[in-house]
């Protein structure tokens, strides 16, 4: 017996134990190689589906009750782009009907760019600027929000954490979509169903980022059916994998869409056997339908429109090369007129079961959909910040790299500056040289800091798109979840660099001049950090890594240092008021050279020009202790960024859609 076949015994038996004696699972038999592997996941979901169609006690998804089916109908829907300033419109899609009964595994088929993912985009709910038209969801006008929260949209591109294993995504995705009333030991066995059923049990351990494409899909399944939705939305869920893993998606989909889900999926171009196991198919052709109903029903309507399927042709094939206008542009527009746009219900299997709006208006009433009207997502702002945060410092753990270069970054610039301004703090003939070397160490909070958060939002607005649509969590959460879990590294390294610089460069040895000094870096790290995660927010990578540096070049101009403030021209003087390095510089100078400094050393030269702490002060116009102003003013800029982020952040989530 090879190892496929112990493995699926094992499996099997696992799942007989679990019937009577609760969730048992085979954890002896872990695949040899990736081959093994995949196909002894497929093995698991086979066998799986199979119990469930002999044995209903052993049915999939367990812990997943079934749903009632959902009819989703759409009539004149179309979609504009705008193509920018003074250059029009785009219409993508041109006033389509269609309908979705529940219980059905459903395909948007059509060529590439034909309109696909922009009629999912808008029948989820993704989409909202520039549509048109009604979308009725069991007979009534869609009410947004009652909706997202019996659906869930899988993107093309599976955006995962992908530093996180199977199973610790799983565990986070079950903390923030079910709710406090659900158990750990519920959650728990949640997980282990939909992780044992899609196949991905023996890989519960392993690192996302190392799963096969395939994987990572179910993965992508796996993390959306934690909170059952009703109606599911895939974008190409079998782009990009082999025909087994093809087989294999949509096998599960088949099943999930037997228990009463709506399965909505665009795909490409399906082999024979992939077509077959869709229930529905609708097909576009620029932005049009040129046909609606069922599968096995396509040959027959290809025959009633003198387009006749060749033998031994796969349909799948031939009403793609239509779509794509192979045969003449007239077959698609004979198509669309006798489809009416989606309009005909001729070519569904039973259209006898296919209900009225008035009848699915009677069938579900009002009142159960008013009594579920909550907010969108199902925990607490509280639960889900601690999510977050846990899930934060789990990646932080793993990129380990990261955060070692930032710790020591910060020792290796702290050092050098130490050594190239040895004992300046203190020398009354090296005070310039020591101004230097504050200018120094506020480019380099403002620098590192910056250029490490530009990134951040750019690298995870995927993930933060899809898994926000898909109500894990407010943006709000989660934007604090990212200011928190930076900080205690932030103060660590900030902290770090200012005790090797200030006791290298031999500045006073007071404590209070040290925590002035330190209160000053932190804020300016701070605000740095603010002001990458804003450019980041707001931009895309390279711009953004284009904008941060270019940016900083008027704050340093007008922070006082190559020209005083009071050599500024009037008209620019405005400037030194929004630059935070101004007020960086100015904290700086007063922590060290203020407070009534005493009267400095002068041991390297006869004739020290700046002995005297004041002298200095009124020469670079910072006379006057002003430190707290300085750090009210900072306080109020840290205040003002943070919040400006936020703003953009939200901006870039809506514009998307
Ligand atoms: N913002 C936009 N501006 C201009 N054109 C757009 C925009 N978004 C989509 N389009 C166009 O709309 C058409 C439909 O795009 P869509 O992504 O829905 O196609 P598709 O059928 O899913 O294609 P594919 O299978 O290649 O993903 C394409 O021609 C695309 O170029």
């Amino acid at each position: 017996m090879d190892i496929l076949q112990q493995e699926v015994r094992g499996i099997a038996l696992a799942n007989l134990s679990e019937v009577q004696s609760g969730p048992v699972y085979n954890q002896t038999t872990v695949p040899l190689n990736r081959k093994d592997s995949r196909n002894m996941d497929q093995a698991v979901i086979r066998n799986n589906t199979a119990n469930a169609v002999s044995n209903h006690e052993l049915r999939p998804f367990q812990n997943l009750p079934a749903r009632e089916p959902v009819d989703i109908q759409f009539k004149d829907v179309s979609y504009c782009v705008s193509l920018g300033f003074r250059k029009g419109q785009k219409e993508i899609l041109h006033n389509v009907n269609g309908k979705f009964p529940g219980s059905q595994l459903i395909a948007i088929m059509g060529p590439s760019g034909a309109g696909k993912s922009t009629l999912l985009d808008v029948l989820s709910g993704y989409r909202r600027t520039g549509v048109e038209g009604a979308v009725y969801v069991n007979g009534r006008i869609r009410n947004l929000n009652s909706f997202r929260r019996m659906t869930c949209y899988i993107t093309q591109d599976d955006r995962l954490q992908t530093l996180l294993t199977v199973v610790e995504n799983m565990r986070i995705a079950a903390d923030l979509k079910l709710g406090p009333e659900v158990s750990r030991h519920e959650k728990e066995s949640i997980v282990e169903d939909i992780l044992t059923v899609l196949g991905l049990y023996n890989h519960q351990f392993t690192i996302t980022k190392l799963l096969s494409g395939g994987q990572r899909k179910r993965l992508s399944i796996a993390l959306e059916l934690i909170n059952n939705p009703t109606i599911m939305f895939l974008d190409e869920p079998t782009t990009g994998l082999d025909s087994s893993s093809c087989n294999q998606v949509v096998d599960l989909l088949k099943q999930l869409a037997k228990q009463g889900r709506t399965i909505i999926c665009t795909i490409h171009q399906p082999s024979a056997k992939l077509f077959q196991e869709f229930d529905q198919v609708y097909v576009l052709s620029n932005g049009e339908c040129m046909y609606q109903g069922c599968t096995n029903s396509l040959v027959p309507f290809l025959q009633s429109v003198d387009m006749p399927c060749p033998v031994y042709h796969n349909p799948a094939d031939y009403v793609i090369e239509l779509a794509c206008g192979e045969y003449g542009e007239e077959r698609i527009q004979r198509m669309v007129m006798e489809m009416g746009n989606g309009e005909c219900t001729e070519w569904f299997t039973d259209k006898r079961k296919l209900l009225k709006p008035e009848q699915l208006r009677q069938k579900y009433p009002l009142k159960k959909i008013i009594e579920q009207n909550e907010d969108l997502t199902a925990t607490s702002q509280v639960h889900q910040l601690q999510v977050l945060i846990k899930r934060g410092i789990i990646k932080a753990k793993r990129d380990a790299t990261l955060t070692h270069l930032r710790i020591g970054v910060n020792i290796i610039i702290a050092a050098m500056l130490g050594f190239l301004f040895i004992d300046a703090g203190n020398e009354g003939s090296r005070v310039l040289d020591n101004y230097n070397l504050l200018f120094s160490i506020l480019m380099h909070h403002m620098m590192a800091t910056m250029m490490l958060t530009v990134l951040t939002f750019p690298t995870e607005m995927g993930v933060i798109l899809k898994e926000h649509f898909n109500r894990w969590y407010t943006l709000k959460c989660y934007y604090l979840s990212v200011s928190i879990i930076d900080l205690p590294l932030s103060v660590f390294c900030c902290l770090i660099f200012t005790i090797i610089i200030y006791l290298m460069s031999g500045q006073p040895m007071e404590w209070f001049r040290f925590g002035m000094f330190f209160t000053i870096s932190l804020l300016i790290v701070l605000i740095a950090q603010s002001i990458g995660l804003t450019i980041g927010a707001w931009f895309n990578v390279v711009n953004g890594t284009f904008l941060g540096p270019v940016l900083t070049i008027p704050m340093m101009m007008f922070a006082g240092f190559g020209v005083t403030l009071r050599d500024l021209p009037s008209y620019l003087k405005w400037g030194s008021h929004i630059s935070y390095l101004r007020y960086g510089l100015e904290g700086y100078v007063n922590a060290i050279y203020g407070e009534n400094r005493e009267t400095l050393d002068c041991e390297l030269k006869p004739y020290c020009h700046y002995r005297y702490p004041a002298k200095f002060l009124s020469e670079i116009s910072m006379e006057g202790d002003q430190f707290w102003k300085d750090v009210y003013a900072l306080c109020a800029t840290l205040l003002l960024v943070r919040v400006c982020c936020y703003f953009c952040l939200r901006w870039k989530v809506i514009s998307v859609r």
